[in-house]
């Protein structure tokens, strides 16, 4: 069997070794999950289904430190990042998944007949049966889990490929899983890479019923073109070039907490990140001063030390792409208003590190006010009038996200609701609520998943109508 090198993107070294899947290995993990839901995970009651989710939320939380430990060496993302952010919410989706489907009902219709009958239309949801789960690198394990939680709560059973770059917490979990009890084969690992790997061996299995999946919107387009030839359903979770438009009577300083996380969460590598922010004229300096001065503030330091706020680029491949486009921009004619290279890390310099930047001067013309970029970059970018603002944020190919910041809320609410995303904030960012709709039009995905959306992806509905 080929192995590849897990590296810690703080330090550039290899750490552990990885078993690459083959064709033949993915095709037993696609037999073993049918095989389980031959054996009756399909039609095991729910009850008994959301007790094991239950369970492994208690099993992630007693191994809490292990998740953490491994997914701060596999990102390099800061301790406490992984701890509040990471870790927490992987517990999170299995509890609320549980609630969720011990919840759920179903649809029903009394249909009026000619000559005064009636028939009782009512639904049925059955698993969509062998879901292949693909998930990238930047938080491995909370969409994981975001995926999982409802796939195994509506019956199915999972093949999961966590990404080359991460694979630490998908096998802690098929741990976990094991301990609370899940039935052999519902939860499958294969680890692994995509194009002639495991990635692509999985998508193209004839065993496979759906593919959900995370990344970026080219590999989208290459699952989707997998899957076609079988005609499977997909769920898309895409790349993002999410605006934020601050409106200049806004308070401007607790815009500036928030509009710098947004930019520099996860070292930009969240799909949710804001790459383009629109600032009305009158306060443009006062937002580029203090987007500057706080992203100066940030501390690159060891992902292990709690004062850490931001961590490397997950590989040398992904920092040279990042690279790339700060070369691009600056060649566009941007101004680099702070950051813009590679800052000296000491021992950590065989790290992936680079500094968080901003620029002025782009318009929405230019690549790197286009392209996703999925590093701690941002545009500054003017505008004047509320439509100006409006018709900026939505010149974009990705509609994942958007944030509008403004003390007048009526103007909040209009502008959120004309943004052309799957979701908008106003006055904050990444603020989940998971029965909600989570996706995004365009080139950012297709379809939704949480709450109520996630079970309608993970079951096929059958409409039995009875004539009464
Ligand atoms: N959520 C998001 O929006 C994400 C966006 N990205 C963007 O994607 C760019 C490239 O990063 P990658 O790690 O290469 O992301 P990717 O989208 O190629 O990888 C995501 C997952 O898909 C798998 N994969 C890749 N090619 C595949 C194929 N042909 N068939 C099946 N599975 C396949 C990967 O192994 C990984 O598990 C980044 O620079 C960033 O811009 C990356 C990660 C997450
Ligand atoms: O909160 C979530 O469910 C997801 C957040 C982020 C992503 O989906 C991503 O970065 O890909």
């Amino acid at each position: 069997m080929q192995s590849f090198d897990a590296v810690d993107p703080a330090t550039g070294k290899v750490f552990a070794q990885v078993h690459e899947a083959d064709d033949v290995l993915v095709g037993r993990a696609v037999n073993a999950a049918r095989r389980a839901l031959d054996r009756g995970w399909a039609d095991t009651p729910v009850q008994e289904r959301v007790a094991l989710l239950r369970r492994a939320a208690d099993g992630i939380e007693r191994r809490f430190e292990d998740f953490v430990a491994a997914e701060v060496r596999d990102t390099g993302k800061p301790v406490t990042q992984a701890r509040n952010l990471d870790v927490a919410r992987a517990v999170l989706n299995f509890r609320t998944f549980a609630d969720i489907v011990a919840a759920a009902g179903e649809e029903a219709y009394l249909t009026d007949l000619s000559g005064g009958r009636q028939a009782l239309n009512y639904t049925v949801r059955k698993p969509l049966g062998v879901v292949a789960v693909i998930v990238p690198w930047n938080l491995p394990l909370l969409l994981l889990t975001w995926k999982i939680a409802p796939a195994l709560a509506c019956g199915n059973a999972v093949v999961v490929k966590p990404s080359e770059e991460t694979p630490s917490t998908a096998s802690l979990l098929a741990e976990v899983l094991a301990e609370a009890g899940a039935p052999k084969g519902v939860y499958n690992v294969v680890h692994g890479f995509g194009s002639g790997s495991a990635g692509q061996y999985l998508t193209q299995h004839h065993g496979i019923d759906g593919v959900t999946f995370t990344g970026s919107s080219d590999t989208g387009a290459h699952v989707m073109r997998a899957v076609a030839p079988r005609v499977r359903p997909v769920s898309f979770e895409l790349g993002g070039k999410n605006a934020a438009i601050v409106f200049d009577d806004v308070d401007v300083d607790d815009a500036l907490d928030g509009l710098s996380r947004s930019v520099f969460t996860n070292t930009g590598q969240v799909c949710l990140c804001t790459e383009r922010v629109y600032v009305q004229r009158r306060i443009f300096d006062d937002i580029a001063d203090g987007l500057v001065r706080r992203a100066q503030a940030l501390r690159l330091s060891d992902p292990w030390s709690d004062d850490t706020t931001t961590g490397p680029l997950i590989s040398e491949k992904h920092r040279h792409k990042v690279l790339d486009y700060l070369t691009v921009a600056e060649e566009a004619g941007a101004t680099v208003i702070t950051g813009g290279g590679v800052p000296t890390m000491g021992a950590l310099s065989g790290g992936w590190w680079i500094e968080p930047t901003l620029w002025t001067g782009l318009t929405n013309k230019d690549r790197a006010a286009r392209e996703e970029i999925f590093g701690p970059v941002a545009a500054l970018i003017p505008f004047d009038t509320t439509e100006e603002a409006v018709t900026l944020a939505n010149d974009t190919d990705y509609g994942l996200a958007a944030s509008v910041w403004t003390n007048d809320l009526r103007r909040g609410h209009d502008v959120a609701q004309r943004m052309r995303t799957g979701i908008s904030w106003v006055n904050t960012w990444f603020t989940r609520e998971l029965r909600s709709p989570f996706g995004g039009v365009g080139l950012s995905g297709i379809g939704r998943e949480g709450g109520e959306h996630s079970l309608h992806f993970y079951t096929e509905p059958t409409n039995v109508c009875v004539q009464l």
